[in-house]
């Protein structure tokens, strides 16, 4: 088993330096796959924010804005850059950092900061590209205008993230806000701040110029929501629940501020009986629901077998399920860990049991492993027996649980995928291509996946229909969030343009 690791104490990332936030209070860390309290968190609270958000402005402003907003896309690529190979150098560390922060196996966490560093590299790429798309000339009808479109960075932006992928969702944001040039005031979850606060000691350490990235640790209605409110915040960028994500756009709304929201889900995985490989189709189905402890917000929970295979199918799904390595998520080959914390361990377990008392199966799981005295784990837990009007079926869990509906044919396939609020992510799988490809199309979400489940490219678009959000991350959707498209408008003629007439001179 890996040896934890040290816990640094920090302050608040302010103006390129730390500080102890203003009410000097802090948030205890709990490992919670052991229960232990392994440090502590700066608490932020408004007075904070307001130095942040002040910081932020005068980096966005400092010297007409020469040293980063209207820097070239090629001198914040090379911050960019340099902030990825900090993060390959630190990877194991960090790794292990989220690991004890969050409960996810190690080895996830590892590809987690692969994933942080790519993303970084990812939006140096696109920075750099950017100097080259400026003044790009709109075609007109007439030559006595000529038109360009300059693309300007929104100016200080509030990015607010979860913690089941703590500096993954926050790179997602704060890597293409940069690259666009503008400044940023990063407010984690209060449930895994750790390796976000270490990316504050990183840019110290790249010399990013001061007050570019601010990092607020703290609770949501104390550090978030002065955020989301502040006048002199450009655009919200969220990621989180869909019910903090109405109360963010609520906030924004009263200036007219822009938001980016990218919310929870629902999402399903239909399996149709022509799968040659069934036991290829059960791995992308446990790995859809039971990665990171199904605490993703594309996990595709709800499984849809066909009435020809579920048997077969379902008898797989256990016998794999019995298979996955539970433990301590440092253990070698650990690969389901805790739940991020007490309220979500008690949360996922009333899930389980509302479905139970509403006729629900439980297959598989349910409890905490026997093998596992303490520490917020849950079992890979498989429903079955499910009706659509049963919370299990409608309601996001966050936690390694899946519920399963049969289906006769292609059409009730659709509409079971297609009942529910959310619109994240969806999947299909079977040897029929021009099936999954049908089925593509009609699937109300923002991502499908054919013969996969959850597969995340930094250069495709992420993001949400209905009330799974609005606005797209990653590729290059990603840093138009960020930009702002200004369109400049010459006349160009020598004489009068005409329409009024000249007075005469007596
Ligand atoms: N669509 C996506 O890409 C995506 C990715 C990851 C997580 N999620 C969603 O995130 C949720 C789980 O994350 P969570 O429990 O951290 O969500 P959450 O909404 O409880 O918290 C998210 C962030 O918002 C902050 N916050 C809470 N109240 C606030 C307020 N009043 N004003 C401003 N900020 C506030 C929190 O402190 C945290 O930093 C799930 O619903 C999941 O589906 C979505
Ligand atoms: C996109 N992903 C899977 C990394 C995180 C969503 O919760």
């Amino acid at each position: 088993m890996a040896a934890p690791p040290a816990i640094p104490r920090r302050g608040l990332f302010i103006g390129g330096g730390w500080r102890e936030p203003t009410l000097g209070r802090r948030i205890p860390v709990i490992n919670p796959a052991t229960e232990d309290t392994i440090g502590d968190i700066p608490a932020a609270t408004a007075e904070d924010v307001e130095l942040a958000v002040a910081a932020a402005r005068s980096a966005f402003l400092l010297d007409g804005g020469s040293r980063w907003a209207r820097a070239s896309g090629a001198t914040r690529a090379k911050y960019l850059n340099a902030i990825a190979t900090k993060i390959k150098e630190k990877i194991s560390y960090l790794a292990l950092l989220e690991t004890v922060d969050s409960g996810k196996p190690k080895d996830e966490a590892v590809a987690d900061m692969d994933d942080v560093a790519a993303c970084f590299e990812f939006y140096a790429g696109l920075a750099e590209a950017l100097d080259g798309k400026q003044h790009a000339p709109i075609s007109l009808p007439m030559e006595e205008f000529k038109t360009y479109v300059l693309k300007e960075p929104i100016g200080v932006v509030g990015l607010i993230t979860p913690w089941n992928y703590p500096l993954l969702m926050a790179t997602w944001k704060v890597a293409p806000a940069l690259a666009a040039g503008c400044t940023a005031v990063l407010k984690p979850s209060e449930l895994a701040s750790l390796t976000c606060l270490e990316l504050g000691a990183i840019c110290e350490e790249v010399g990013l110029p001061s007050g570019v990235l601010n990092i607020i640790t703290g609770l949501g209605p104390d550090a978030g929501a002065p955020i989301a409110s502040h006048p002199h915040v450009d655009k919200i960028a969220f990621t989180g629940s869909t019910a903090t994500g109405k109360t963010i756009m609520t906030a924004a709304a009263q200036m007219v501020k822009p938001v980016s929201l990218e919310l929870g889900g629902k999402s399903p995985l239909v399996i149709f009986d022509d799968v040659a490989d069934i036991d290829k189709a059960v791995e992308w189905a446990m790995f859809g629901c039971f990665f990171n402890s199904g605490q993703v917000c594309s996990a595709t929970s709800r499984l849809l077998l066909h009435e020809k295979i579920a048997e077969r199918f379902l008898d797989r799904l256990v016998e794999w399920a019995k298979n996955i390595k539970i433990s301590d998520p440092l253990e070698e080959g650990c690969r389901l860990g805790s739940v991020i914390s007490k309220g979500q361990y008690e949360k996922i377990k009333k899930f389980i049991s509302t479905a139970r008392s509403e006729g629900a199966t439980i297959l598989h799981g349910g409890d905490r492993p026997k093998h596992l005295g303490k520490g917020f784990f849950i079992e890979p837990t498989i429903i079955t027996d499910v009706s659509t009007s049963m919370q299990i079926w409608r309601e996001e869990v966050f936690g390694p649980v899946i519920c399963v509906k049969v289906f006769k044919t292609e059409s009730e396939a659709v509409e079971l995928a297609n009942d529910t609020h959310y619109g994240l992510a969806g999947g299909v799988i079977s040897d029929d291509l021009e099936r999954c490809e049908r089925i593509a199309k009609v699937i109300h979400s923002g991502i499908v996946w054919i013969n996969c489940s959850q597969p995340t490219l930094v250069q495709a678009p992420w993001g949400g229909n209905k009330r799974s959000g609005f606005g797209r991350e990653l590729g290059e959707w990603g840093l138009e969030n960020y930009l702002s498209v200004k369109q400049v408008t010459r006349y160009c003629k020598d004489e009068l343009y005409g329409w009024y007439q000249r007075p005469s001179k007596l």
